[in-house]
């Protein structure tokens, strides 16, 4: 089963006429927290105040619910529930952390140049992006209008496939973060919606605005950790080595498949195990300034692409140059009524549940 006792992903939920509370999905069920458990942390419409109490209690919670799904009491058929946003996103960043992602943009972008700006392999690049309009899946995703630069709906929209990571616990003002697992909760998946036209037209020399932050999609399920633990891998090899703040101090690479989908034809598979910057140095290098870290806080890995496998249709079609085959249709960029869907899979077995998402036509 894709959602056993072993895995055990955290989301919110509501039946009709009822208020959000925390579940945990067992199966084709959730596991209602509050009824099986008590406790005003999981009476909430949001995880973040069970993020915020920090590991010790994270465990215990997962232990009481893992023995509380057992007797199979306070379980609620998916089917009967809505699943609501999880989190309620803080700060919201987006690395660039895939080489093989970072090359063919260069490659495709900036074709006179070398593929790899002269930081790329110093440090994890990123930017800060819109935590409001982070949606859960299922949401749709209206086209948007911006100048590309003629004013106009978005004709180049594009997907980005991405694994995210929701920080627990804080850290003050002037603090760096300690270690990975004392800071980030679990691990969802994103849909970082991309209209190249506009981005092309407005990124320089500040990075992306309005290109991005439309819409971000999360999965509706939060996986912890401790759910991952057989998935955990080293990291790719890097050089140079980088300075001793962004030093792997435990293998935090991920034994991750994501598997993407356009109107329910396979597009690609990238591999998240490839990605060159993994998610500890991401969170080192978030804080390396002192900037602190929020409870909800979301950062994402960026587009994972592998050799062959990559995570966005800019890739996938070289720029519209060498359209996707699909039953009876081509694409290159999406077009109005197209689903997305991603998913992914630990090689334990492990799901990440999906983030899935419909495009509307522009207003
Ligand atoms: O290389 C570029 O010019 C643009 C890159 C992106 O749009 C990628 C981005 O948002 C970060 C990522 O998802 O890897
Ligand atoms: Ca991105
Ligand atoms: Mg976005």
């Amino acid at each position: 089963m894709s959602f056993g006792l072993d895995n055990l992903p955290y989301g919110v939920f509501s039946r009709p006429g009822e208020p959000r509370r925390v579940g945990v999905r067992v199966g084709d069920q959730v596991l209602d927290l509050a009824a099986a458990l008590g406790g005003d942390v999981y009476a909430a419409p949001s995880l973040n105040p069970l993020l915020a109490l920090g590991r010790a209690a994270w465990q215990e919670t997962r232990a009481r619910a893992r023995e509380a799904a057992a007797t199979g009491d306070h379980l609620v058929p998916l089917a009967e529930v809505t699943l609501h946003l999880p989190v309620e996103v803080a700060d919201y960043v987006d690395f660039y952390a895939s080489l093989e992602h970072a090359s063919n943009l260069g490659r495709i972008l900036r074709p006179d140049d070398e593929p790899l700006k002269p930081n790329w392999r110093h440090l994890p690049v990123g930017y800060h992006g819109r935590a409001g309009t982070v949606v859960v899946s299922g949401t749709p995703i209206r086209r948007p209008c911006g100048q590309r630069p003629s004013f106009g709906p978005s004709q180049r929209l594009d997907i980005e496939a991405e694994v995210g990571f929701v920080v627990g616990t804080p850290t003050r003002l002037g603090e760096r973060a300690g270690a990975f697992d004392d800071h980030v909760f679990g691990v969802t998946l994103v849909n970082d919606w991309s209209a190249r036209d506009i981005q092309a037209w407005e990124y320089v020399p500040l990075g992306p605005f309005l290109g991005k932050s439309f819409a971000t999609s999360m999965s509706a399920w939060i996986t912890p950790l401790e759910a991952l633990e057989g998935a955990r891998v080293e990291g790719r090899s890097q050089e140079p080595e980088p300075p001793a703040y962004l030093r792997r101090q435990a293998p935090w690479g991920l034994d991750l498949t994501l598997h993407v989908e356009l109107n329910g034809e396979a597009v690609s598979t990238p591999s998240f195990r490839d990605m060159y910057w993994t998610p500890d140095q991401m969170l080192a290098h978030m804080t390396v300034n002192g900037a602190s870290l929020r409870t909800g806080d979301l950062f994402a890995s960026g587009t994972v692409s592998s050799v062959g496998q990559p995570g966005s249709l800019i890739e996938l079609t070289w720029n519209g140059a060498d359209p996707l085959k699909l039953p009876g249709e081509t694409r290159t960029f999406l077009e109005d009524g197209d689903t997305v869907t991603i998913t992914a899979w630990t090689s334990h077995g492990i799901s990440l549940g999906e983030v899935s998402g419909k495009v509307l036509p522009a207003t």
